[in-house]
């Protein structure tokens, strides 16, 4: 399956499960990988038979700007669930970092694989 990818993805949010966490946005790296259900934008050169990367990112923008969320993974399944029902991708890879959050630890958050690889 070809897969369009989003890497460093960076946006800020309220999320987490402390009270400091609810005040402050602090910045999330996503890191997507979206199957595309055809192939046929090599051939036709049409972003129509794709999936349009730059929609999917403003998509996600918009959401997260309109909620808030405890936990990675209800962010990551968000995500998910998002690319898989808005854009019609078979399959999606949707990691959420958190940078610095957690003295000693540069980087930690999840990785989730929703939808069928084949
Ligand atoms: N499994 C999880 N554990 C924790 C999360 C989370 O989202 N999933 N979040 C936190 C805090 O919000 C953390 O980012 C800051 O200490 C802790 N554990």
């Amino acid at each position: 399956m070809d897969k369009l990818f989003l890497r460093d993805f960076r946006l800020q949010m309220i999320i987490g499960i402390y009270e400091w966490e609810r005040k402050l946005p602090q910045t999330v790296q996503l890191d997507l990988e979206i199957g595309l259900a055809n192939n046929h934008a090599y051939l036709t050169d049409n972003v129509a038979d794709s999936i349009n990367y730059a929609e999917v990112a403003q998509r996600i923008k918009d959401t997260v700007l309109q909620k808030e969320f405890q936990l990675v993974e209800t962010l990551a399944e968000h995500i998910a669930q998002l690319i898989l029902t808005e854009f019609k991708s078979p399959w999606t890879k949707v990691c959420v970092t958190k940078i610095a959050v957690v003295p000693g630890i540069q980087q930690l958050g999840i990785c989730i694989e929703r939808g069928n690889p084949a």
